[in-house]
């Protein structure tokens, strides 16, 4: 079952494109992996898909009743503001005690209810973010770089959490991440974007891909390949589960 499609999708911001002929879809319960260089347009086509940000062409459907658990990016919460972590679980929505310590304790942070947010450390605060996202009982959690910050063993045990939601509850998964072999260990299948659609496929195919391979490289290199991949030319992206590379 499709949980969203997007069509091709382009996006300004003022007069500047920022993405263009975006084809994109995910179905229920897929992990999928959005990657790319900063300011390629990972946070934006999320923001598509999510019907906050319009498209200025194309089209973005969403499932009926379509229930997202999103975890932003960044959140700024003010530091003189006293906002325990059990009054920031129930906004908008009010939850009952049992509800949250339910869900802190599923989440890996038993002890934090009555901690300020502000207090948390980064990886406490993520986490309260996906508690937060799971109270939703979401059909998909979209998460935004949602390790940015935290240790090696922090990022591990954050991705093998998400794995364990999406085998108990059943939900999609579409994160944004720069954690690369994290990526491809864990995701169905990988995405990259420079403003339009680069490659993507399964990590398996893309990663035993010769074109995945003349572009990323393999192992840390391919991370640093990724991230200075240089997009100097134009292409139509396939629509088909091949790999290509751009
Ligand atoms: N609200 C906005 N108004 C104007 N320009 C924006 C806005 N949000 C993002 N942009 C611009 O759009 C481009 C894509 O930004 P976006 O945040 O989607 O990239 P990203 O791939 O998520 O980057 P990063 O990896 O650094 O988080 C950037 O050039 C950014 O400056």
């Amino acid at each position: 079952m499709t949980l969203i499609q997007a069509s091709g999708v382009s996006v300004h911001y003022g007069g500047r494109r920022v993405l263009f002929d975006i084809d994109f879809s995910i179905t229920k319960g897929e992990i999928v992996t959005i990657v790319g260089p900063n300011g390629s347009g990972k946070t934006t086509l999320l923001r598509a898909l999510l019907g906050v940000v319009p498209p200025r062409r194309g089209t973005v459907a969403r499932a009926r009743g379509l229930r997202v658990g999103y975890v932003p990016q960044r959140l700024h919460i003010d530091p003189g503001l006293p906002l325990p972590v059990r009054r920031f679980l129930s906004l908008p929505t009010r939850r009952s005690a049992t509800e949250i310590a339910a869900v802190l304790a599923r989440v890996g942070v038993p002890d934090v209810a009555g901690q300020n947010m502000t207090t948390l450390s980064g990886g406490q605060f993520q986490r309260v973010l996906l508690a937060r996202a799971l109270l939703m009982e979401p059909d998909i959690l979209m998460l935004d770089e949602p390790t940015a910050g935290l240790d090696q063993p922090g990022v591990a045990s954050f991705y093998r959490l998400i794995d364990d939601m999406r085998h108990e509850t059943g939900c999609a998964v579409l994160s944004v991440s720069h954690d690369l072999h994290v990526v491809m260990s864990a995701s169905d299948r990988v995405v990259c974007i420079n403003g339009h659609i680069c490659c993507e496929g399964t990590p398996s195919v893309v990663r035993a891909a010769p074109e995945y391979r003349a572009l990323f490289g393999m192992g840390t290199g391919g991370a640093l390949a990724l991230f200075q991949h240089q997009h100097d030319h134009e292409h139509d992206h396939q629509k088909d589960d091949t790999p290509h590379a751009g």
